[in-house]
């Protein structure tokens, strides 16, 4: 969806194809990258780059504006103001659509399909050509096991099946970004360590260096839980609508000389605090 309130600014220059050796685009760029919603603003000044074929954590406290800031990034948020390209085009553009997968925290699949109907449904939906529509479906299923639950109603699913069923969805069509939001949440320890272990293998490059088989994906990946963080390469900060800081665990641990991304939170809040003017 094109999000008509905004105003895109122009992204940086390369628009290569992410040919090998190529220069590409960052998967996300964000400016001055601000959301409104009712009188208040959620989402404050941002800037930052989410590299290709990582797997990025966007962590932070329940109301930070997680969910807000990956509905700008998807194209679903109104009242988006500043730069914000995705894949080297403006967040909501039309061809986006195939190659971006969202899964909010709510699983959006029909209790009266089983798993399977549910994937080819959506299959159908995204346009995937009809005869490539079975292997994907089961190539999705496998990736987030539930082969072995593939013809079971989903009502009758357990709920972290359930997001794992949305999970397969968005996995339909080989998206490029894959922004989840909270997927880990409520998942006990092997569900969760199993969908990080997906997360690393969608993100792996193919061994030409393209999106082959180890495809190559970018995914964004929000959580308020802090000791998800060390399964990240790289890492957004998020407090109070703004970024706290980015980089990777081990950079953002050794900046503010702590020995866990907690207590790196906590350093980033009190340093943020002390340079805040009064009543901000
Ligand atoms: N329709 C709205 N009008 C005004 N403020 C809103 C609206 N919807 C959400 N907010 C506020 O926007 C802020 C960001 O919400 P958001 O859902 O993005 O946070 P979050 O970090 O994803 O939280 P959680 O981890 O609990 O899902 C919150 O303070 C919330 O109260």
């Amino acid at each position: 969806m094109v999000n008509k309130s905004r105003t895109p600014t122009k992204g940086p220059e390369t628009t290569a194809p992410p040919d090998r050796g190529a220069p590409v685009t960052p998967a996300v760029h964000a400016a001055a990258l601000t959301v409104v919603r009712g009188a208040r603003t959620v989402i404050d000044d941002l800037a930052f780059d989410i590299p290709r074929g990582t797997v990025t954590g966007l962590l932070g406290p329940s109301g930070c504006g997680k969910s807000t800031l990956m509905r700008a990034i998807v194209g679903t948020q109104a009242k988006v103001t500043g730069t914000l390209d995705v894949l080297g085009s403006p967040a909501g553009s039309r061809t986006l659509r195939s190659r971006v997968g969202y899964v909010t925290q709510d699983p959006s699949v029909y209790g009266d399909l089983t798993a399977r109907q549910n994937l080819d449904y959506y299959a159908a939906v995204l346009g995937v050509p009809r005869q490539e529509r079975a292997a994907q479906v089961e190539r999705a299923l496998a990736d987030v096991d539930l082969t072995s639950h593939a013809d079971s109603l989903t009502d009758n699913l357990s709920g972290g099946q359930r997001s794992r069923v949305s999970l397969a969805v968005a996995l339909l069509g080989s998206p490029e970004l894959l922004v989840l939001d909270e997927p880990t949440v409520g998942l006990d320890p092997v569900l969760r360590r199993d969908l990080w272990n997906l997360f690393h293998r969608l993100a792996t490059a193919g061994g030409d260096g393209t999106r082959g088989s180890g495809r190559g994906t970018t995914l964004l990946i929000s959580s308020h839980v802090m000791d998800e963080a060390d399964r990240c390469q790289n890492l957004l900060l998020m407090r109070e609508g703004r970024l706290l800081a980015d980089g990777s665990p081990e950079a953002l641990r050794t900046r503010t000389g702590t020995g866990s991304i907690e207590e790196a939170f906590l350093h980033l809040v009190d340093e943020a605090r002390a340079t805040d003017p009064p009543n901000t």
